[in-house]
């Protein structure tokens, strides 16, 4: 589903992505942490063709993308969930879960929002998919939060995606509504064997919907395992070394005590 091989990214002379080897599977729900600057979002930017990686093997969902023109096929595979959501907040529930399918309809179509009854039957069944059918005729802005995010997924899921990279998806919502939509994330991707990519800066939420966990820090990959094996040497790895920078204070993960105090007596 996604090959990554030896990925190198740099930004002028900041060498963001140094060797990323990762290959995710169907239905695989993979859980990215790392510091703030590790270079997670770098990542997800190169997965979803945002980004061109400097060096390196990179397909999605059997694309190429070293590739040109696989941007625009890329886009029929690949789907997003962002942390703002990124609703449009005049348009009805249904309206926003439809715009998933912007990219399988002509642009005419599109334009005047016209889209064949089909499209509309799975954005409903997308919505149902989220526990939010019954709201398919209100207003995007009447929802709460979470309700948001989780029209965001239905959007995604309308795509008919083969991946989902979700880019903090619920840094925005509280812990008991962050869980819930994570849940939700986790189950419809599951059930229809969508690959998910997500960055989190929460262990614990990792632990419990991750299937797997890959650490980043300074641009490489220092754990992928399990979250049964996410330690406390592990944790180490990915948040203690190297000391985060004096000027850019990380978020702390929540849930996360370092086994050893630094600079401690
Ligand atoms: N478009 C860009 N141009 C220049 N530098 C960039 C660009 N995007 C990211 N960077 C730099 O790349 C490094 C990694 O950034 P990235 O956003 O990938 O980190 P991250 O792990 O996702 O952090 P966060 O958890 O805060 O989102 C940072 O030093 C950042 O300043």
């Amino acid at each position: 589903m996604i090959r990554a091989s030896q990925l190198h990214k740099r930004y002028g002379s900041n060498h963001v992505l140094r060797g990323i080897d990762l290959d995710v599977r169907p239905g695989e729900f993979v859980v990215m942490l790392g510091l703030s600057g590790a270079g997670k979002s770098t990542l997800l930017r190169c997965l979803n063709g945002l980004t061109t990686p400097d060096e390196g093997q990179l397909s999605v969902g059997g694309i190429d993308l070293r590739q040109r023109h696989s941007r625009r096929a890329l886009a029929r595979h690949v789907a997003m969930v962002f942390q703002h959501h990124n609703l449009v907040p005049r348009l009805s529930v249904l309206k926003n879960a439809l715009t998933g399918r912007l990219g399988a309809v002509g642009v005419l179509p599109s334009m005047l929002q016209l889209f064949p009854r089909r499209d509309v039957d799975l954005a409903r069944q997308c919505l149902e998919r989220v526990g939010l059918a019954h709201k398919a005729d209100a207003r995007a802005e009447s929802l709460s939060g979470g309700q948001m995010q989780r029209v965001g997924i239905a959007r995604a899921l309308a795509q008919q995606p083969q991946v989902i990279l979700a880019d903090e998806p619920v840094a925005s919502l509280d812990p008991k509504t962050a869980a819930s939509v994570m849940q939700c994330l986790r189950e419809a991707t599951r059930q229809l064997g969508i690959a998910v990519v997500c960055n989190l800066h929460q262990v614990e939420f990792a632990r419990e919907f991750g299937d797997r966990i890959v650490g980043l820090a300074q641009g490489r990959i220092v754990y992928d395992g399990a979250p049964s094996g996410l330690d406390d040497a592990a944790l180490e790895a990915i948040y203690q070394t190297p000391q985060p920078p004096l000027t850019e204070a990380p978020r702390p993960p929540m849930g996360y005590q370092p086994a050893l105090a630094v600079g401690g007596a």
